[in-house]
């Protein structure tokens, strides 16, 4: 008998008739399809990054970029990439990846199931190697708990599996579909004070609602309320709720950013808004060895 394929394998151990299957995606990436009655989603098991999300009767939440790479050793443009275990570039070796090295690699996966409240839950997992290793010395298992429902639910599990301490940052890089970004404002940031990446990381303080006119790459400090993307084009409002994540990211590189990058069309920018739970700079965790921690983003959709 031949040997399963590695996709027919996942398929054979995981699929769930009618609800889950493992497909090939683009460039062959294995791609977890999800299709309940509350929802449609996609996962890659390349970098365990949910690429769509669309709650039964709902547009499409997230953006993915028509001209993003599928292709191993790339990062995919769009969806929710999970940065891991450093953000933006690694601040002692500016030639490591930046946003760290699991968004560039095959998680496993290490189940998929079926909640009694129809929820489709999906365990994703990966951990430290030799490869890891060479960039970042620490041992160590991120276990990454995906649930799709009405509302999409995502825990990002740190574990240090090594004898010396570690400290990491973190991030689930969410890329939201926008109408208009020119039109869209970001709420629940109002007196928040946010490090300017785009003005050498100074320190300023946001005054009422967020609305975005230029390349903007802001990290608000202390941060554990909720936001709120309001679009009055697609109206809808998108509420994104963590816990353990005291850093906000909002990112948007506007038209001479997007420009400089190959994986991103030439007019997409003004359809996406990244708004980023994470726990980076000054707030990057510490774990002694044996310890966890886990960051939680709760993500709803409501109509306007
Ligand atoms: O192009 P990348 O590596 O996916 O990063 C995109 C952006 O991601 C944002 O979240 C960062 O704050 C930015 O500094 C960065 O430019």
């Amino acid at each position: 008998m031949e040997p399963l394929s590695h996709i027919d394998a996942l398929n054979h151990r995981f699929g769930i008739d009618g609800i889950a299957q493992i497909v090939s995606g683009k460039g062959g990436l294995p791609v977890v399809q999800i299709t309940s009655p509350a929802a449609h989603a996609e996962v890659s098991l390349y970098g365990a990054q949910v690429l769509s999300w669309r709650p039964a009767g709902q547009e499409e939440v997230l953006f993915l970029s028509k001209q993003s790479h599928f292709e191993s050793g790339k990062a995919i443009r769009g969806g929710i990439p999970v940065c891991f275990p450093w953000f933006r570039a690694k601040a002692d070796n500016p030639k490591a990846p930046t946003h760290g090295f699991v968004r560039t690699r095959e998680w496993r996966l290490d189940s998929l199931s079926v909640d009694d409240d129809g929820s489709v839950t999906l365990v994703c997992l990966t951990s430290s190697d030799d490869s890891t290793r060479a960039l970042w010395r620490h041992d160590f298992l991120v276990a990454y708990r995906i649930r799709i429902a009405s509302t999409l639910r995502l825990e990002l599990s740190v574990m240090n599996r090594g004898t010396s301490p570690l400290r990491f940052e973190e991030a689930l890089h969410s890329y939201f579909r926008v109408g208009d970004i020119h039109q869209a404002r970001v709420h629940g940031l109002d007196a928040v004070t946010y490090l300017d990446n785009t003005d050498g990381n100074k320190s300023k303080r946001q005054d009422g609602s967020l609305a975005l006119a230029a390349p903007t790459d802001n990290a608000y400090i202390d941060t554990e309320a909720p936001a709120e993307i309001l679009d009055p084009v697609l109206h809808r409002r998108l509420r994104t709720e963590k816990l353990h994540s005291s850093t906000t990211i909002v990112w948007n590189p506007w038209q001479q950013g997007a420009a400089a990058l190959s994986d991103l069309g030439n007019d997409e920018w003004q359809h996406m808004l990244c708004v980023e739970a994470g726990n980076i700079l000054s707030a990057a965790v510490s774990l002694a060895p044996g310890e966890e921690h886990t960051m939680r983003s709760t993500l709803s959709i409501h109509p306007e």
